[in-house]
């Protein structure tokens, strides 16, 4: 076990176990109520979020690539400083599809751990790690590709309600920048022709599947084919976007400073040409709702920080 565990303390309550492992390119945390997530250094990339009996809340490809040589299919990769491509922005038109957070090495900065005062009977101790990656530690290539200074800190915090992910970007440097911010996050759900998601109703939405026309969402999205939306949610970022399965809360996903939402499952074809998208039928026991702020750039002056978090509960 490495330094960083947390062991239990005689006479204390338990507290969360935290691990790196997988020749230190992973850290997991187990909440002593037996929630767990476990995060790769590889993108930050947030791979497994489990409850307290060990069901596993988020979607991963069978065929995902956990050993950095491509970002991974499932999870929540963290997308910066790009959505999608941008070849009419210059200063980012040069790089990869979803830009490079999701494709670096990010440092383990540290944990830290917590419990509620007025805990008796069971804890409900939590940890948030706290993961870190910046101009400094880019690669070469990607530093010609985005010449600008910044850091950023993403951190995971588990606790027995639910996980939240927040990314604080900082511009460290002499030059603006513009960027944009999405946490790609799969949702497990067992079938997609059951899936309502609420909370986007009367929402403008870019329809990606169809030229990237403007509609308007009338009543709960559901999925029967091949979806890609933007939307920006007309009641705004406080009010939470829920995702129902058969009529049953499945998630709520609760927004910090994240105005938009894109909705996505590529549905059988598109799953089909998908090197890492395994089993092909996994489509319908996924449905990906991604907090962000893609719509329009976010601009960051010499010391400027952006903010941004979502809170995923069951
Ligand atoms: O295949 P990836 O680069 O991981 O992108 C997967 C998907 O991400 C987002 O949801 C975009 O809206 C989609 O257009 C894209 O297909």
């Amino acid at each position: 076990m490495h330094p960083a565990a947390l062991a239990s303390t005689p006479g204390l309550p338990p507290q969360p176990q935290v691990n790196i492992s997988h020749a230190n390119s992973r850290v997991s945390a187990v909440l002593p109520t037996g929630e767990s997530v476990e995060v790769l250094l590889f993108g930050a990339t947030v791979i497994s979020w489990k409850d307290r009996a060990g069901n596993e809340k988020l979607w991963l490809s069978d065929a995902a690539k956990l050993d950095g040589s491509k970002a991974v299919r499932g999870g929540i990769p963290l997308v910066f400083p790009v959505f999608g491509t941008a070849p009419d922005h210059a200063a980012t038109s040069k790089l990869p599809q979803h830009g490079f957070a999701r494709n670096s090495k990010w440092e383990f900065l540290g944990k830290s751990s917590s419990e509620s005062a007025s805990s008796t009977s069971h804890s409900d101790a939590s940890v948030k790690l706290d993961f870190g990656l910046s101009s400094a530690t880019l690669d070469e290539k990607t530093k010609g590709l985005w010449p600008y200074t910044f850091s950023a800190i993403y951190s995971v915090t588990l606790t027995p309600e639910g996980l939240s992910t927040g990314i604080v970007i900082t511009n460290d440097g002499k030059e603006p920048f513009d960027c944009q911010v999405l946490l790609h996050t799969y949702l497990r759900i067992n079938d997609i022709t059951k899936v309502k998601i609420t909370g986007l109703e009367d929402s403008k939405y870019i329809d990606k599947v169809v030229g990237a026309q403007t509609k308007s969402q009338s009543g709960a999205v559901t999925i029967t084919g091949e979806t890609d939306r933007v939307y920006t949610p007309a009641k705004g970022p406080s009010s939470p976007v829920v995702v129902t399965e058969g009529g049953s809360n499945a998630f709520s996903i609760m927004r910090d400073n994240l105005k938009d939402v894109v909705v996505w499952n590529p549905w059988a074809e598109k799953a089909a040409g998908m090197g890492d998208f395994e089993p092909k039928s996994g489509f319908k026991n996924m449905i990906c709702v991604e907090a962000g702020s893609v719509r329009s750039w976010t601009s960051l002056e010499t010391g400027d920080a952006f903010e941004g978090a979502q809170t995923l509960s069951y």
